[in-house]
């Protein structure tokens, strides 16, 4: 195996899109090459793609930690010019469509490695962290960003639900995982949850200042929801915005 590329024998990326500061992440076993995408977005879809390739990994699940306000999904896109064999995964919760839909507890595989499912609702009711125990890491969608956390103010959102989600789910993880986010807009990558812990201005606060500030946060609605939401409770495959249509029949006519 080329040096470089793995870790204990796992092959890990961090994928950025620079329009919705959404983070993919690319996980692998480099021995039997099977392979999890964690939070694809829909125009980068050809780059993913691209990296899974040239490292020499078959994707098994592409996965979402819940179904996203702001960007539409890769998923369905992915799905659609790898072939069959690439399942999409969702939360049932969720209420998405997806060919696999996970419960608290669950574990997805891959290859030698694998992934404990949370459920730690609050952003929205489906969402759900991944916890990479191998790794001593976690993807935790935008229930905990880094000295921050999601919004909860549309999408069932509850600021007490997702304070309770952190702090029993996320929390209580060994203080050494490294924290990866969905999404971050000041240029930090990753962090651990012994820093959240003690850094994290919102969630280092108690539950009634934390409700205060989440009413607070004075924040626009993103610009992609009302077209983002509904197409990517199915997959990102329908009731796409035109431009993105245009995408999708490009990407058949590729096959
Ligand atoms: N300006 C962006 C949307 C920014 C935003 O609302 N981010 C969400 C995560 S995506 S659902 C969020 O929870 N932010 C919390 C925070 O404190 O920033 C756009 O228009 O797309
Ligand atoms: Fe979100």
């Amino acid at each position: 195996m080329a040096s470089g590329l793995s870790n204990n024998g796992l092959v890990f990326r961090q994928l950025f899109d620079r329009e919705s500061c959404t983070y993919t992440y690319l996980l692998g076993d480099a021995e039997s090459k099977e392979a999890v995408l964690i939070d694809p977005v829909f125009g980068l879809a050809q780059r993913d793609r691209s990296v899974v390739d040239e490292l020499g990994l078959n994707l098994k699940f592409v996965m979402n930690t819940h179904v996203h306000a702001d960007h539409v999904t890769g998923t369905g896109i992915l799905k659609q010019t790898l072939g069959k064999s690439v399942l999409s995964v969702i939360s049932a919760a969720s209420g998405a469509n997806a060919d696999v839909k996970l419960n608290h507890s669950d574990n997805i595989s891959f290859g030698k490695f694998s992934l404990e499912v949370r459920g730690t609702p609050g952003h929205t009711n489906g969402c759900v962290c991944y916890v990479f125990h191998e790794g001593r890491m976690v993807f935790t969608g935008d229930t905990l960003l880094i000295r921050g956390c999601g919004r909860t103010d549309f999408q069932e959102g509850s600021a007490e639900t997702l304070y309770n989600s952190v702090k029993t789910q996320l929390f209580e993880l060994p203080e050494d995982y490294l924290v990866y986010p969905a999404h971050d807009y000041k240029g930090m990558t990753c962090s651990s949850v012994g820093e959240e812990k003690k850094y994290n201005p919102r969630l280092t606060k108690d539950l009634d200042t934390f409700k205060s500030i989440m009413d607070n946060l004075g924040l626009p609605y993103p610009k992609m929801l009302d077209k983002a939401v509904p197409a990517n409770k199915v997959c990102g495959l329908y009731n796409l915005p035109p431009e993105m249509e245009e995408v999708l029949s490009g990407s058949k006519n590729n096959n």
